[in-house]
């Protein structure tokens, strides 16, 4: 069952004179999905890394379901919330199958618990990503989009109840693009993503955050939010919006600024 997401005043930096990220307020409710843009190096990927409890933050909290993360032992938090990173990847001595069976690992009481139920949401998720032929191939030997798959794929499998992806599209290929973004879309999970893509988020956001320098600077409706004067601020670029000819979803495009 989705949970929903509490962030207040949450501030992080590499050092006490240093403040990468300012001030972070917001709510997601459970099983809604908020995606994050902005331009680089405004702060996306350092909030979520205090969201799925890689940076403690240095000033606020963060709460899912009602508790503070960075008070729960990390095994229920790794029960509760998965990430997909844009770090990708150790180069896995594993295989496709076993990097996705790692996402079974919280669900286990013992090192060798793996049980039948576990084969089979492991398949199902193997299934679901195309990854059935590539089972047994070494996951160093994927492609990028492949490993991206596979690693949503584990995410998935370790079924959370929060998951955060940090720009699961930005190795995909267009159709996979869409894939995800539709399989986002029905997850019966709260989702927090990043994207650089504005008509992918446009598409799948209940709500849009909008940061600039380590700060919120919009919060919203996709269509609320994703103005040309806040696209302006955000990203420095001239913004039209129209609506696609067939299925009348939003349609962005972007100049330089004359
Ligand atoms: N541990 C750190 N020490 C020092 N600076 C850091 C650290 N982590 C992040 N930064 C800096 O903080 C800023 C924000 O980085 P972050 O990766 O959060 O941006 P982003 O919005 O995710 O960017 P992108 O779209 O390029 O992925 C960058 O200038 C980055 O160099």
């Amino acid at each position: 069952m989705a949970v929903d997401l509490k962030v207040r005043d949450l501030c992080w930096g590499p050092d006490p004179g240093r403040r990468i990220i300012e001030a972070i307020s917001f709510d997601v409710s459970a099983g809604s999905t908020t995606v994050i843009v902005g331009a680089n190096g405004a702060g996306k990927s350092t909030l979520l890394r205090s969201i799925y409890r890689r940076n403690r933050p240095t000033a606020g909290q963060v709460c899912a379901g009602g508790r503070d993360i960075w008070q729960m032992p990390a095994r229920d938090v790794s029960r509760l919330i998965a990430a997909v990173l844009q770090e990708i990847a150790p180069d896995f001595a594993f295989t496709v199958r076993e990097v996705v069976a790692m996402g079974r690992i919280p669900h286990r009481s013992g090192p060798f618990s793996h049980s039948m139920g576990d084969d089979a949401i492991i398949d199902q998720a193997l299934a679901d990503f195309e990854l059935a032929d590539l089972a047994d191939r070494p996951f160093s030997g994927l492609s990028g989009g492949e490993k991206q798959r596979a690693l949503l794929a584990r995410a998935i499998v370790q079924q959370p109840r929060l998951i955060v992806l940090d720009e699961p599209t930005n190795h995909l290929d267009i159709r996979h693009q869409l894939e995800i973004i539709d399989m986002l879309r029905r997850l019966d999970m709260t989702v927090l993503v990043t994207l650089h893509d504005l008509n992918l988020a446009a598409a799948l956001a209940d709500q849009v955050l909008v940061m600039r320098a380590g700060r919120i600077c919009a919060l919203g409706p996709p269509l609320a939010v994703l103005t040309p004067d806040t696209i302006r601020a955000a990203f420095d670029v001239e913004a039209d919006m129209d609506r696609h000819p067939r299925t009348g979803r939003p349609r962005f495009s972007f100049d330089l600024p004359s």
